[in-house]
């Protein structure tokens, strides 16, 4: 385990103020000078609208703390409280855009945006706070399957639950994330996952594997159940702490993903956006287009549906691009969600 250091600063935090304003856009305007950075040379600017985390990850539960070993890459930014353990990646999107950025709570805005995009995790719109701590996987294990959300496990601990169309690679993921070749079965027919399945992670949270929507092949009322279930999952489940909506990232949005994502935005249910399949690149010449412009195309439609920005990761089954993020990304919700 390292502790970073660096001079706990004395000047104001977002956290004061984000409190009165969870679920709203927090307009914070800030002057900085001389940005110096290979990207930007500007000589002020004004940020408006930075995302607080959604108010529905604010509740209590219990977990216990499993200790981790990593090297983390050198974060000045980061206060000196800040206990990591997990390898920092350390390429990040300087090219994000202020009021596109997911910035946790408690997270000193003050340093302005330099130090800001320093902490954004790679391929996502996420900063990195200090809560992210206790990332890694070291235990994983199948717990049960359920058919019902009354009938899934009541003991509590904090969850994060897999959505996406069918065959848009959620058990893939899920598999990638914990390192297990088939926790969760996969296959290239659709509809394999059939009910609410619980993985415990490190006897402290759970990952939620769940059926895939938008089967065409599926009967007419298997859809309309399918739909009911798992909506009335999102709806109740008081552990929930975000979910994890599945975006075919190799190709352009499709209208059943998008209005999936406004049903959530809509009903206020906490989402992080996961772009699949980034490794799969269609040449331009052939019709494709880049995952990187999906997911900026992605948002774009879906904009209006949400008052604050959601955070999003790009990833990839095959190669395991964005795990690292995701595990920091959960860590940090979870974190955040097991104090408040
Ligand atoms: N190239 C590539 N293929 C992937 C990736 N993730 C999944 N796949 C493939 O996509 C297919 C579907 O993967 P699953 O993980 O079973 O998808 P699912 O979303 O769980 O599907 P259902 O359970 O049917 O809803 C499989 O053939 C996977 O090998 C990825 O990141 N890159
Ligand atoms: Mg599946």
């Amino acid at each position: 385990m390292l502790h970073l250091n660096g001079t706990p600063t004395a000047t104001p935090t977002a956290s004061a103020a984000m409190a009165p304003l969870l679920h709203h856009h927090l307009h914070l305007h800030l002057h900085l000078y001389r940005i110096s950075s290979p990207l930007f040379s500007i000589s002020k600017l004004h940020i408006s609208s930075i995302t607080p985390f959604p108010q529905k990850i604010f509740n209590l539960s219990l977990a216990k703390k499993p200790t981790l070993t990593s090297q983390v890459s050198s974060v000045s930014t980061i206060s000196s409280t800040t206990h990591l353990d997990f390898a920092i990646p350390e390429e990040t999107h300087l090219e994000i855009p202020l009021d596109k950025l997911f910035v946790p709570p408690e997270v000193d805005i003050s340093d302005g945006f330099e130090a800001l995009s320093a902490r954004v995790l790679k391929g996502s719109n996420i900063v990195l706070s200090s809560y992210a701590k206790d990332a890694q996987i070291k235990e994983a294990e199948f717990v049960k399957s359920s058919t019902r959300t009354e009938d899934c496990p009541s003991d509590g601990l904090p969850e994060f639950a897999l959505v996406g169309r069918s065959n848009v690679g959620k058990s893939s993921l899920l598999n990638s994330i914990v390192r297990r070749k088939r926790l969760a079965l996969t296959s290239k027919k659709p509809g394999k996952t059939q009910c609410i399945n619980h993985f415990r992670i490190n006897d402290s949270w759970h990952l939620v594997d769940l059926p895939g929507y938008g089967y065409a092949a599926a009967p007419k009322e298997l859809r309309t159940d399918w739909a009911k279930f798992t909506k009335d999952y999102f709806l109740n489940r008081s552990s929930l702490v975000s979910v994890f909506l599945l975006i075919d990232g190799s190709i352009p949005a499709k209208k059943i993903d998008l209005e999936y994502a406004s049903w959530l935005g809509q009903n206020e249910i906490p989402m992080t956006l996961i772009f699949t399949k980034c490794d799969k690149r269609k040449k331009k010449k052939n019709g494709g287009t880049r995952p990187e412009e999906n997911v900026e195309d992605f948002q774009h439609l879906i904009r209006e549906h949400f008052q604050a920005v959601p955070p999003w990761i790009m990833t990839s089954s095959v190669t395991n691009q964005g795990r690292d993020e995701m595990l920091l990304h959960m860590a940090q919700l979870r974190n955040y969600w097991l104090k408040h």
